[in-house]
């Protein structure tokens, strides 16, 4: 048990990474909050399967775009459990679009919900810690596209570039209270995000084969590492990045 009665918060986890982080972080021990967009279903599920582990969790439905969704999220998780110890960064959307015409809208509201989202959930959430004066842990579900591009995906690289970048400067911003900040960097991680994307066949094919340990990602790849991220077995990490993508990134030749 690597987060014995630990209280953790996961932004979009109805479904997906966020789900499988929560109820992961759950089977170690935590009791979670869960804040979810608008599946209902998904995040009863998620409660659901958290208490059937014997730990206590919560739902809070917002749209992490909006700026009060953070604080009225911690708020919701003190007043639940009393207090934040971890905080997962999570929620995110990747709407394929080419560059030349990419509408504003589509630009905008990614960066709203990957970036600014992100923004303010970690700073409502490290300033809960730093009240409770107790240290924590905050981890940035980034992506190996924070290292290298997507020809449909430049409006959605830089957002995962920025929160792997906002976790290096909260490292030095907050490690003064104990609070250490981390990224994971998760490659192709089969999910509804890229259900489309990888319809496609040949796409599919040629992903799965850059992979040196051999299949694309599932969501339950990435629980691992974000506990560990979360607990005491890194207590001497923070402004780190680590990637979870079977070894994509460094497969060259
Ligand atoms: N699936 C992949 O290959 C990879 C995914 N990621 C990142 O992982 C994170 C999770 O994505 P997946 O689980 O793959 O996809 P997903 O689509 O299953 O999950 C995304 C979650 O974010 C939630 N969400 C979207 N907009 C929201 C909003 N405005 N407010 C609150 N919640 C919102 C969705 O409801 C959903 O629960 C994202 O940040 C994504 O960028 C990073 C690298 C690879
Ligand atoms: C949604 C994409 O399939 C996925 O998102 C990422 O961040 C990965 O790099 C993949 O491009």
């Amino acid at each position: 048990m690597l987060l014995k009665d630990k209280v953790v918060l996961v932004t979009g986890a109805s479904q997906g990474i966020g789900k499988a982080a929560a109820i992961g972080c759950a089977r170690h021990g935590a009791d979670v909050a869960i804040n979810y967009h608008s599946d209902e279903a998904g995040a009863a599920d998620a409660v659901a399967q958290i208490e059937a582990l014997g730990r206590r969790a919560i739902a809070v439905k917002g749209d992490v775009a909006q700026v009060e969704t953070a604080t009225s999220f911690v708020q919701a998780a003190v007043e639940a459990f009393g207090k934040v110890d971890v905080f997962v960064n999570n929620a995110g959307i990747c709407p394929f679009h080419a560059f030349l015409d990419m509408p504003p809208e589509v630009m905008e509201r990614t960066m709203k919900v990957n970036l600014f989202g992100a923004y303010y959930m970690v700073q409502a959430a490290a300033n809960q810690m730093v009240k409770q004066g107790q240290g924590g842990a905050i981890i940035a579900v980034s992506s190996i596209s924070a290292l290298v591009g997507g020809g449909m995906q430049t409006h959605y690289t830089p957002t995962k570039a920025g929160v792997h970048s906002l976790m290096q400067s909260t490292a030095i911003a907050l490690g003064k209270y104990g609070i250490r900040c981390n990224s994971v960097l998760p490659g192709t991680i089969e999910t509804a995000i890229n259900k489309e994307d990888l319809a496609d066949v040949a796409k599919r094919e040629y992903m799965a084969g850059r992979i040196p340990l051999g299949r694309l990602g599932e969501p339950d790849d990435l629980a691992g590492p974000i506990v560990f991220l979360a607990s005491d077995l890194a207590k001497y990490v923070t402004g780190a990045a680590l990637l979870v993508d079977g070894g994509a990134f460094v497969n060259l030749q």
